[in-house]
């Protein structure tokens, strides 16, 4: 990890939303590359995504727990292979509402959706809602990898007014409140940035949510 002459600030970026740098350490980091790696692999591994306009999503993406595709949840992979979705693991959904405590200072119900999000270089992630799920509870974004322009906007337009926030290896951000359905989305990934010690070339993304189901 550099060593920063200023320690990066924890932020509220908007009411509910807060960016906390160098949430996960250089050992937290490895575990959960690990474990994504092993929930990429098939069945109901990595996968692109289609949407129902033809187009495809650049950041490529595992489910757990529920499978996401465009627009719903499913518990098997209806856009992929068909497999079964993979479970969340307890100790997942546990980092998740810890996250949650230190990040809004409140409790939630337990998480029972992981998204994990590969981006190569070239990918990028257009504005949107998470509005998929029935409950209200905040969206949890964990890190890894290569630095990226998180854009964290506003409830009613893809537009602006929205702030532009770095994401690096080990940031947490969550989402809840009067954020909780807030259009965010990644312009770019910053190709080469991560810590070289993690081994991983791009970006991935780990978020968690609740499906209220
Ligand atoms: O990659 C990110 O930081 C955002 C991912 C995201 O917004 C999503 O999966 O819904
Ligand atoms: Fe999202």
């Amino acid at each position: 990890m550099d060593a920063e002459l200023f320690p990066r600030p924890r932020t509220t970026i908007a009411p509910g939303a807060v960016h906390v740098p160098d949430w996960l350490d250089a050992d937290r980091q490895r575990e959960l590359l690990t474990a994504c790696r092993e929930w990429a692999r098939p069945p109901a591994g990595l996968r692109t995504v289609r949407t129902p306009g033809g187009g495809t999503m650049t950041a490529r993406q595992v489910c757990l727990g529920w499978h996401w595709y465009p627009y719903g949840y499913a518990r098997t992979v209806v856009d992929g292979d068909g497999a079964p979705v993979k479970p969340l693991p307890d100790w997942l959904g546990e980092l998740a509402r810890r996250a949650v405590r230190d990040a809004l200072g409140t409790g939630t119900p337990p998480y029972d959706i992981a998204l994990i999000n590969f981006y190569d270089a070239d990918a990028r992630m257009g504005m949107h809602r998470d509005s998929d799920e029935e409950s209200d509870a905040p969206v949890v974004s964990l890190s890894l990898g290569d630095t990226c322009v998180f854009r964290f906007g506003n409830t009613e337009t893809r537009a602006r007014p929205y702030t532009d926030v770095e994401l690096r290896s080990g940031d947490l951000f969550v989402f809840g409140g009067a954020s909780r359905l807030a259009y965010h989305g990644v312009p770019r990934v910053h190709p080469g940035t991560g810590p070289p010690e993690l081994g991983l070339a791009g970006r991935l993304n780990v978020t968690l949510r609740v499906s209220g189901r």
